[in-house]
């Protein structure tokens, strides 16, 4: 392959600075950008009934009460749709408050200051984008900063921003403030198929996190560029928040792209694909992707939860029924590896692991 790498992004320019410069509805959009498919699926946007996204409410779910009937909520959840909603998840409103406050503050600042924060190569950290592995890659309406947020001594600060100046305050605040939101989830979920809390909770008790914050400039020919191309996430949860309020999220659902948005306040959470071989498929880690809006910037944050480094994601022996096991194991940092080097042309990464039945 072309231009490959290890880990880390190769350099491709910065697409807030493309978008101010072809903003026109006929400006020339560069090739790479272009996207056919961002229009040329089903995207369902009013869904109800059925087709609305889980909302699971921690609240219930930890009031003696309610929780046994807000843990079926969530195994439905987990096996049918791979997102929900979380809502009275606890976070302090302040502490999502100052976040997004600067999330928006560091992105509106001239393009200088935010190179400081440039990725190195060979690293994902830093300001820049995710995942360009070649030269003829098309590529994503989008810029990002990725930091690593826990465990502290994984944290690189040179990759923090300092302006605005409170910035690190509210990134370490928002660390601090979900570190046990996941692992209760984890919890819940393992309790909801009858399996012992600590069969995921001692697999992701480290908590190494990473919080991915994305810029996706408005272009006035949303329909010919994407966002964020399909995928799904690497670890074990990932915790979203949408930033300003603009919709661009949507997950593939009995074969068609269903919109999805959270009311203010909530998370969007959804199973990665570590959970899904962990559950042995039993919880499903869905493809998604980011739409881009014709006249609105859209930012977002994604919290994402990994597994401890040193661990084989293998089915655990409480999700395998009737000893069939789905997935062949890997280990933890193979299967990281491969997220740099391979691209799968469309295949989910947990397909390329299953067994056949
Ligand atoms: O920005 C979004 O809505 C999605 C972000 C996402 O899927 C990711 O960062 O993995
Ligand atoms: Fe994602």
């Amino acid at each position: 392959m072309a231009g490959a790498r290890s880990v880390g992004s190769l350099p491709v320019p910065n697409v807030q600075a493309l978008a101010e410069i072809c903003n026109g509805p006929d400006e020339h959009i560069p090739e790479r950008y272009i996207r056919p498919e961002a229009s040329s699926e089903e995207v369902i946007n009013n869904y109800q009934g059925d087709m609305a996204i889980p909302i699971i409410d921690l609240k219930k779910l930890l009031s003696p009460q309610s929780s046994e009937e807000e843990c079926v909520k969530l195994r439905s959840a987990c096996q049918y749709w791979g997102f929900f909603l979380l809502i009275n998840h606890g976070v302090p409103d302040e502490v999502i408050a100052n976040l997004k406050r600067d999330i928006v503050d560091f992105f509106s600042q001239p393009l200088d200051t935010k190179k400081e924060y440039t990725q190195l190569p060979n690293s994902l950290e830093g300001y820049g984008q995710s995942f360009v592995f070649s030269e003829d890659q098309k590529l994503d309406w989008a810029d990002m900063l990725y930091l690593h947020v826990h465990p502290s001594d994984s944290r690189d600060l040179r990759f923090w921003p300092t302006s605005p100046a409170s910035f690190r305050q509210s990134i370490d605040a928002y660390s601090s403030e979900t570190k046990s939101l996941a692992l209760c989830l984890f919890e819940f979920m393992a309790k909801a198929v009858g399996a012992k809390p600590e069969s995921l909770l001692d697999l992701f008790e480290e908590q190494p996190r990473g919080l991915r914050m994305a810029y996706y400039p408005p272009c006035r020919q949303a329909d010919k560029v994407m966002g964020l191309s399909p995928h799904s996430d690497a670890g074990g949860l990932t915790l979203l928040l949408e930033i300003n309020d603009v919709q661009g999220l949507q997950i593939k659902k009995d074969g068609k792209w269903l919109s999805v948005h959270a009311p203010n306040g909530a998370f969007i959470a959804n199973i990665g694909d570590t959970l899904e071989i962990l559950s042995n498929g039993m919880f499903r880690s869905v493809e998604h992707r980011a739409v881009i809006n014709p006249n609105k910037e859209r930012l977002s944050a994604a919290l994402f939860h990994y597994p401890c480094e040193n661990i084989v994601i293998s089915p655990l022996p409480e999700f395998v029924k009737d000893g069939k096991v789905k997935y062949r194991s890997i280990s933890y940092l193979d299967f990281m590896k491969q997220i740099f080097t391979q691209q799968l042309d469309g295949k989910s990464r947990v397909d390329t692991l299953k067994l056949d039945q």
